[in-house]
């Protein structure tokens, strides 16, 4: 099978211009087929908050009512994935823009209200991902760049969790691919001491991500940034990391990247 390349780019990482850069240009020097996720939470925040309109989180998932539906669907599909594509192109990369709804490649369910009525937030399923047009998108040379919005098939646009479909990414590829799965954010990868980039884990399975878990050593966008991750290495996903955005290159050349998982 021939690799595949599935990358998440984190917040932090899109609202530093620099950073940015950097890294889209590390990016397209990656070798063979790829995929590229963003998010930009923090940048859809700002202009929400510009907008009037507060901006409520649990469980690190966005309360999405319609309002803010049209916010982070102009800013994750329009602002962001916009300028991630114009970037890469620069850079020589023949990017795509897309979201779920686009070529039909990503469908999700409307979250059921429970406890929390999310609104408009969708969550994926086994059957999500349309590897088939997807792979045809891969095959014609294009470097597809996802932004965190999916569909459900009867013309709603739903806010989707970037670490989501980038695990959903991975492993429904993962049939045709040889995929590789690596988060990038702002820090060194998973740190025993959250303000000390020197503290890297360099390898974890379930049973210590539990123990760090219950330490309050991981915790926030972490916890579900790892669950994503450990989905994806328990359904056919063959390398999942977790590191910084600007030693990609690293990854690149071979050398140990971030944090590495196991099961
Ligand atoms: N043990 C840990 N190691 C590294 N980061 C951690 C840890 N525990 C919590 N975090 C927090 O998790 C954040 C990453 O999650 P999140 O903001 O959702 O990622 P992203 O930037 O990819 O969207 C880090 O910026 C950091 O503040
Ligand atoms: C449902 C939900 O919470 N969606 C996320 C999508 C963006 C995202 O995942 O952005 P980061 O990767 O920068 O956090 C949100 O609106 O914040």
């Amino acid at each position: 099978m021939k690799p595949l390349w599935i990358i998440k780019i984190g917040g932090n990482v899109i609202d530093n211009p620099e950073a940015l850069d950097s890294f889209l240009k590390d990016f397209s020097a990656l070798d063979g087929a790829k995929v590229l996720i963003h998010g930009g939470g923090k940048i859809a925040t700002q202009i929400a908050k510009g907008l009037g309109v507060e901006t409520q989180m649990v469980n690190g998932r966005r309360i999405t009512d319609a309002e803010m539906l049209k916010i982070v669907t102009m800013v994750y599909g329009g602002l962001v994935n916009k300028n991630v594509v114009a970037k890469l192109q620069a850079n020589g990369t023949n990017a795509i823009g897309m979201t779920g709804a686009d070529g039909n490649v990503i469908k999700a369910i409307k979250r059921p209200v429970k406890e929390v009525d999310f609104g408009f937030v969708g969550d994926l399923t086994e059957t999500s991902i349309n590897d088939t047009t997807l792979s045809q998108i891969l095959e014609a040379g294009l470097i597809p760049v996802f932004a965190a919005l999916t569909h459900d098939g009867n013309g709603q646009i739903l806010n989707t969790n970037a670490d989501t479909i980038a695990s959903a990414l991975a492993v429904g590829l993962s049939s045709r691919y040889e995929t590789k799965l690596i988060y990038c954010f702002e820090k060194n990868g998973v740190l025993t001491d959250i303000n000390n980039d020197d503290s890297v884990i360099a390898k974890i399975n379930p049973a210590y991500f539990e123990e760090l878990t219950q330490q309050g050593i991981i915790a926030d966008g972490m916890l579900p940034k790892l669950q994503n991750a450990f989905a994806a290495i328990s359904n056919g996903v063959k390398e999942v990391y977790i590191g910084n955005a600007g030693k990609l290159s690293d990854i690149n050349q071979g050398k140990d990247f971030g944090t590495c998982l196991s099961l």
